[in-house]
């Protein structure tokens, strides 16, 4: 089928590399040059395992770019990838998606059928604004010569490249049983994996114990809550976990076995059980938040995920009084944080835990050095105003350091020379907020080690 995806950040260019991958005719879309330069050249636009490859393996063949959206009058499917932010009032802001709307519709061909895929995250009755718009700019008739369908999309970043080919679900949100079948017919090869042996060196392994994907057909508004709903429960389920550390933190206990035990239970499953110091990025924060204003708005209270939203802040928070408790004052103290993304293997620093925790490492007067893989250009360009010492080398952050404190679990901070390490500390704390490292050998090295809820 012939594709147009627009946007190529993290969902877009996962998306459209992998359905080139399968064999579709696909053009990326952005108004960003230099992200289209780097796919034209066969280089990633984001920092994500795996996707590099896709796009070496298909640009200029079956992946193409365009900033014009000239390729919208060609294709069959266009799938909608653009940013939904959240605005000052914390609503999702819908500003790029309109604007791909009208710049879609202009071109939109009167002498085919065109369905437009609604992929970005966005709050319920969108897919139909989208679809005005389309009316209106292109004086075509929804049903006709154009439908539009809500596919929301679930993948994680670090993972993106094995959840696109591997979902445990597909979502369509729509009435239409002709746009239902162009969506099966585009999604084929993911449903049945037919062609993945042939595409072995390029694809991931199938992940354990997952199934092929379940095809959910909804209405466009059921589609659109489904996303909302499973970012926010899993955001409460992250919460609640974390409360319960603060309270192994009290008790003595140990949340690690705690979790082990209730993951045990297959109705809980042992999924997204990991302490840390609280859910943060570019979706949980805005979907929760978006949520609750979409729930203002109808004047309906929802009160498990306003508490789930206000004990995060205050797992953040509760780390920073960790550490000052145990240097008794943070000023002036020389404070290390190791992980600026908020969680590996993604160069994503938007909305990172890092950007509240050293706010207020520094508003209490500490001196913070900081250390991230892949995620320093874009968290020190989103933070202009932080004062942060940004180091290259993980090592550095150590020199004459009171504390360390690990916030994201790099595998690179894992097999940091720790035995070595404490000789350049002039205290030798350290947090570690993901419960990553061996306790028992940061004990043995000497440090004063302390993780969350163990
Ligand atoms: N990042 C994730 O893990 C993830 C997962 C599932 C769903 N989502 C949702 O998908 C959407 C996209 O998220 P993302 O993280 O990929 O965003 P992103 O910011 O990484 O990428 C969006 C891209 O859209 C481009 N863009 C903006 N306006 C445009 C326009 N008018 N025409 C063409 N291009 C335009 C931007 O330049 C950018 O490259 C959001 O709604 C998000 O909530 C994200
Ligand atoms: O047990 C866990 C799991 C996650 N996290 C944190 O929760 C946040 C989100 O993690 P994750 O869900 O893995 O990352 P995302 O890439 O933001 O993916 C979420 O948000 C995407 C955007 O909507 C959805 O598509 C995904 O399904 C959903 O998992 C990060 O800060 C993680 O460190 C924990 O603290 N403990």
């Amino acid at each position: 089928m012939n594709v147009a995806c627009i946007g190529a950040g993290y969902v877009g260019s996962v998306t459209a590399a992998a359905l080139a991958v399968l064999g579709h005719a696909v053009t990326i879309i952005d108004i960003d040059e230099m992200k289209l330069d780097n796919i034209r050249n066969g280089k990633s636009p984001i920092y994500e395992p795996g996707l590099e490859e896709l796009i070496r393996k298909t640009a200029g063949q079956t992946l193409s770019v365009d900033t014009q959206y000239e390729s919208v009058g060609g294709a069959d499917v266009v799938f909608i990838c653009v940013g939904t932010p959240s605005k000052a009032d914390m609503s999702a802001d819908l500003t790029f998606v309109k604007a791909a709307a009208a710049r879609i519709g202009k071109h939109l061909n009167p002498e085919r059928y065109t369905l437009i895929v609604m992929k970005s995250t966005v709050p319920v009755g969108t897919t139909d604004m989208v679809t005005s718009i389309l009316e209106e700019v292109s004086g075509l008739q929804a049903g006709l010569q154009f439908e539009t369908v809500s596919n929301p999309e679930f993948l994680r970043e670090g993972y993106a490249v094995e959840d696109v080919f591997y979902p445990d679900r597909i979502v369509v949100g729509s009435e239409s049983v002709k746009a239902e079948a162009v969506m099966k017919a585009l999604y084929l090869s993911m449903l049945t994996r037919d062609v993945y042996e042939s595409l072995r060196e390029l694809l991931p392994p199938v992940p354990e114990g997952r199934p092929e994907p379940v095809w959910l057909r909804t209405t466009p508004t059921s589609a659109e809550l489904i996303k909302y709903a499973s970012n926010a429960f899993l955001a409460v389920k992250i919460s609640y976990i974390n409360e319960m550390a603060r309270l192994c933190d009290r008790l003595g206990s140990d949340i690690t076995e705690v979790a082990a035990g209730m993951g045990l239970d297959s109705r809980i499953g042992n999924k997204f059980l990991q302490v840390s110091s609280g859910w943060s990025g570019s979706c949980f924060p805005k979907d929760t938040a978006e949520l609750l204003a979409t729930a203002r708005k109808y004047d309906c209270d929802l009160q498990i995920v306003t508490a789930a939203v206000r004990a995060n802040h205050e797992m953040h928070i509760y780390c920073v009084k960790k550490v000052q408790s145990k240097l008794k004052s943070l000023q002036g103290k020389r404070i290390g944080v190791l992980g600026l993304t908020f969680k590996p293997n993604t160069d994503d620093a938007r909305k990172s835990q890092a950007e509240v925790i050293i706010r207020e490492l520094c508003e209490l007067g500490s001196h913070v050095k900081a250390h991230d893989p892949h995620g320093a250009a874009m968290f020190r360009s989103l933070n202009p105003d932080l004062p942060v010492e940004y180091c290259d080398e993980p090592e550095r952050l150590a020199d004459k350091a009171d504390a360390l404190i690990l916030l994201t679990h790099w595998d690179c901070y894992l097999t940091l020379d720790w035995a070595n390490l404490i000789r350049k500390m002039r205290t030798p704390y350290v947090l570690d907020t993901r419960n990553a490292l061996h306790r028992d050998e940061m004990l043995s090295f000497g440090y004063d080690y302390e993780g969350l809820g163990i």
